[in-house]
């Protein structure tokens, strides 16, 4: 987490990461705007940012949703990028938790500190179910993350709580050292070389969508606004 003086608000960045169509956009954007949105084009990273309050105190947070199209390569540049980390596999999907397994792993080997959870999603399709929850809690124990099931379609209380119990563990981690800022980054990334941050929108959030492989080179492809009324996300 970056804290630049006294009176800047902390900042934490989350990456969530797993196979493809487990939910990731639509978890994302339920914690943020608190809405269920079913599709989403999903050929590009999208980066958002809202500032949200945890503890009774301001955070500005960052989360990108990883994109998985590209042959489920494993996104170590968003890990190094992190402050913390959610993997998420579906329920009703055992190649999506062998990967989320895989992924949990490669994540605690880069990075042996970061905050991470692990969340099985789609808990609402039970009949379906193909990875008992038993297994992910096993899973959790073993590389010492928090595991909660949860449905993002019926609104589980526990993704409040994962994002937020990370978040807060973000807040209390010592500050480390970045390659970049965060605000210089978004600065870049949507193309105001003075840094400025981008323009809040009425629910204080925005969102970046980014090409995958540039994401972290800080190059922009395009920009939107007030994602909680681009319900085509
Ligand atoms: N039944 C059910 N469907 C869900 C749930 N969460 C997401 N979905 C559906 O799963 C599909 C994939 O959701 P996305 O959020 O696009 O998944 P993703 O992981 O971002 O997918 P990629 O962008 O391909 O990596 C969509 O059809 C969602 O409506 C859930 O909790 N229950």
């Amino acid at each position: 987490m970056k804290t630049e003086d006294k009176n800047t608000v902390p900042k934490a960045r989350i990456a969530v990461i797993g196979k493809s169509n487990v939910g990731k956009s639509a978890l994302t954007v339920r914690y943020l705007t608190r809405r269920y949105i079913g599709e989403y084009r999903s050929n590009t990273d999208l980066l958002y940012r809202q500032t949200l309050t945890i503890n009774n105190s301001p955070i500005e947070v960052e989360i990108v949703d990883v994109c998985s199209c590209d042959l489920e390569a494993f996104p170590e540049e968003a890990i190094y990028w992190a402050d913390a980390a959610i993997v998420v596999y579906d329920i009703t999907c055992r190649a999506s938790f062998n990967q989320a397994t895989e992924m949990l792993q490669k994540v605690l080997q880069l990075r042996s500190q970061l905050p991470t959870v692990l969340l099985g999603n789609k808990a609402d399709l039970e009949h379906l179910r193909k990875v008992e929850e038993t297994e992910g809690r096993t899973v959790g124990i073993k590389n010492n993350c928090s595991f909660h099931e949860v449905s993002v379609a019926e609104n589980s209380q526990d993704i409040y709580k994962a994002f937020d119990a990370v978040l807060s563990e973000c807040r209390q981690a010592p500050q480390k050292t970045r390659k970049f800022s965060v605000s210089k980054m978004l600065g870049t990334l949507i193309g105001n070389v003075n840094t400025k941050t981008p323009p809040e929108t009425k629910q204080g959030g925005t969102v970046v969508v980014c090409h995958k492989s540039d994401l972290y080179k800080s190059r922009v492809l395009r920009r939107r606004q007030n994602f909680t009324a681009t319900a085509s996300l």
